[in-house]
């Protein structure tokens, strides 16, 4: 972390679904952090909490106990519509199945979030333009998802998920639905669009060679976080920039 403070410092973090003899803790007492430009993988078995971690990270879900502050502030001592403007902002995210509105064309599904944040119209059409041109699909922009692969539809939610140009993207699974060529193909596309742009990446994964494009994987194990593996890759833009290897 070089002593500057880190992007995400996540404190004793618990998920707690339910309550007495029905309570599940999903997350228990989970602790890291994550420096600018990182990619860090989750790893471990089904039902260990990786997408309750995940959830709660990205603000999807409010965690039971801890915290997760982001560049040194906790969203959750923010009022709703400064949290909502914030995370808006901050935070993109990418699904398993793409979660694209099947009745939009791929412009229209990427400018969306514009859109609901209040961007003028032809503002938000620009910008999806430039998103998707990011994931080479500019000249798909009026095909709706059911026109598309899985590949092509994964890259326009990756392009939705940076239309924001957020600082980090929270992905859970985003080649769970792939085949091996297609994975490699969003995985690239993450790699450089973590190089160029120098967006942090947080992404559940089952699958090795998806973590092998993080730099550090954090394995978790009945909730606990057991144990990390950094990979030769340096993480972080600073790592990156005092190293030279790009
Ligand atoms: N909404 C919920 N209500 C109650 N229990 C839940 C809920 N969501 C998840 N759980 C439980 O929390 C635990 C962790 O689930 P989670 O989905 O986070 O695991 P996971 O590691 O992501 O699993 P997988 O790899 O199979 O997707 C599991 O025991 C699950 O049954």
């Amino acid at each position: 972390m070089n002593g500057t403070a880190a992007h995400m410092k996540v404190s004793d973090l618990w998920k707690v679904y339910g309550t007495g003899i029905h309570a599940v803790e999903a997350v228990r007492g989970v602790s890291f952090e994550l420096a600018r430009g990182e990619i860090v993988a989750i790893m471990g078995p089904s039902g260990c909490g990786k997408t309750s971690l995940l959830n709660c990270l990205s603000g999807i879900d409010s965690a039971t106990k801890g915290s997760v502050l982001l560049e040194g502030m906790d969203p959750h001592r923010m009022k709703e519509r400064e949290r909502d403007a914030f995370r808006a902002e901050y935070t993109g995210f990418i699904f398993q199945f793409y979660n694209l509105v099947p009745m939009l064309s791929a412009a229209e599904n990427v400018e969306l979030p514009l859109l609901c944040r209040g961007v003028r119209p032809e503002i938000a059409r620009a910008r999806a333009l430039d998103a998707l041109t990011q994931v080479g699909l500019r000249e798909r922009e009026r095909h709706r998802p059911a026109e598309l692969s899985s590949g092509q539809q994964q890259r326009v939610a990756l392009a939705r998920a940076i239309v924001n140009k957020p600082k980090v993207v929270f992905a859970d699974e985003p080649t769970g639905a792939l085949d091996s060529k297609t994975t490699e193909m969003v995985m690239d596309l993450i790699d450089h669009l973590n190089r160029t742009e120098g967006i942090t990446f947080v992404i559940v994964t089952h699958n090795p060679d998806v973590a092998g494009y993080a730099h550090r994987t954090l394995f978790m194990d009945s909730g606990h976080l057991i144990s990390e593996r950094h990979s030769m890759r340096k993480g972080g833009i600073s790592d990156r920039g005092r190293n030279s290897d790009g």
